[in-house]
């Protein structure tokens, strides 16, 4: 008897399947993967190309990137990163498949055979690989599934290593990472909204949003720990994470730096919304009450990134403020660029608790 994977690649020996497998597998940077599963699927099935679409954040960003695989004239397969339009042929496709969980199949007008497989993840789809060729792709189907499903697996285990134990925030070693395709997609969009007409524009205006970097620091946290011990102090820290994620926008970015430092990546139409933001947190926090412990209060400085600073400059720019929200009383959010404006900083500032990088 054949072994499945076999009859279900028509006829494709093992050995080269689970070669491809291994090979896109042993990637641990997500990209990297990413540009390792439509080379081995492309250069496993007869296709002309292989696109793996991940999801976007919403309606308006139903695809935060495309990457591609085509076959060149001579054959060759050549993988390229494809800014992703918003509808149309083959996003529309696309996204009808993650949004309905089904394969689909179809034809394109130009007559090429098309399927569509989401990638699924509890119960919801994170992106879609679709496949092209000149013939039915009907005997590659459960293959295609195979490898969706092996993907999904593989980059919940990533997302898994670059999480805090403690709290499921993100952790400090994958800030740069993140940070970078923030920046990446903040450029992208505001790429995209330039090309909009005035109308659309008009709905697009978080495109052009500008990303702030604030850490939280927990004020007095030692005598939490001291007067209450260390499992009230964790629980604090846990709850305080919680707060956040309800508080916070799904695609603001939230990190725990380690003890109890929290960094946020806030993307904000300007200064006074991020701010604003912020300092509804603080307020928020002051006002609720931990259990046992009661009330606790939280600092925080924050400072604005953009794709030409070096994080750990802005970091230490951050860290500035928050220092200077810890010299003047503490419970209050306090930004670099204001700070700087009114000249509060101008006498030389120590350098803050943050150890950078
Ligand atoms: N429970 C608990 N405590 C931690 C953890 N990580 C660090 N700490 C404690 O957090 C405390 C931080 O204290 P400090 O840095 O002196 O600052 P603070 O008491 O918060 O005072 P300010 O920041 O100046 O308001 C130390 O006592 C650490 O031992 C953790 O994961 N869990």
């Amino acid at each position: 008897m054949r072994a499945p994977w076999v009859s279900l690649a028509g006829g494709m020996p093992e050995s080269r399947l689970l070669a491809s497998v291994a090979e896109f597998t042993h990637h641990r940077d997500i990209d990297a993967l990413d540009h390792s599963l439509v080379l081995s699927m492309a250069e496993l099935v007869a296709v002309k190309s292989v696109t793996l679409c991940k999801r976007g954040d919403s309606l308006a960003h139903p695809v935060e990137s495309l990457t591609v695989c085509t076959r060149n004239d001579e054959g060759r397969c050549v993988v390229e990163a494809v800014e992703p339009m918003r509808d149309g042929d083959p996003i529309d496709t696309i996204v009808c498949a993650m949004e309905t969980l089904e394969v689909i199949s179809d034809v394109t007008d130009d007559g090429r055979c098309r399927l569509v497989v989401p990638v699924i993840r509890d119960h919801a789809a994170i992106g879609a690989l679709m496949l092209e060729a000149d013939d039915t792709l009907d005997s590659v189907r459960t293959l295609v599934e195979g490898f969706a499903r092996i993907y999904s697996n593989y980059i919940a285990l990533l997302n898994e290593s670059e999480r805090d134990k403690l709290t499921g925030l993100y952790n400090r070693r994958s800030f740069e990472q993140r940070l970078q395709r923030l920046l990446k997609l903040q450029r992208q969009r505001a790429r995209a909204a330039k090309r909009q007409d005035e109308e659309r524009r008009h709905l697009a205006q978080d495109d052009v949003a500008q990303i702030y970097l604030a850490i939280l620091d927990i004020d007095h946290f030692k005598r939490i720990n001291d007067t209450w011990g260390h499992v009230y102090g964790d629980e604090v820290i846990l709850m305080l994470a919680q707060q956040m994620r309800a508080c916070f926008r799904q695609n603001d970015v939230l990190f725990r730096f380690g003890g109890e430092e929290f960094v946020m990546l806030i993307a904000s139409e300007d200064e006074g919304a991020a701010a604003g933001a912020l300092e509804r947190f603080r307020q928020h926090i002051a006002d609720w009450v931990f259990p046992q412990v009661g009330h606790v209060t939280v600092s925080i400085g924050y400072a604005r990134i953009s794709e030409n600073d070096y994080p750990e400059i802005v970091l230490d720019r951050a860290d500035k403020a928050l220092y200077y929200a810890k010299q003047n009383g503490r419970n209050s959010v306090q930004g670099f660029e204001s700070l700087t404006a009114r000249g509060e900083l101008g006498a030389p500032v120590a350098l803050g608790s943050i150890d950078l990088f």
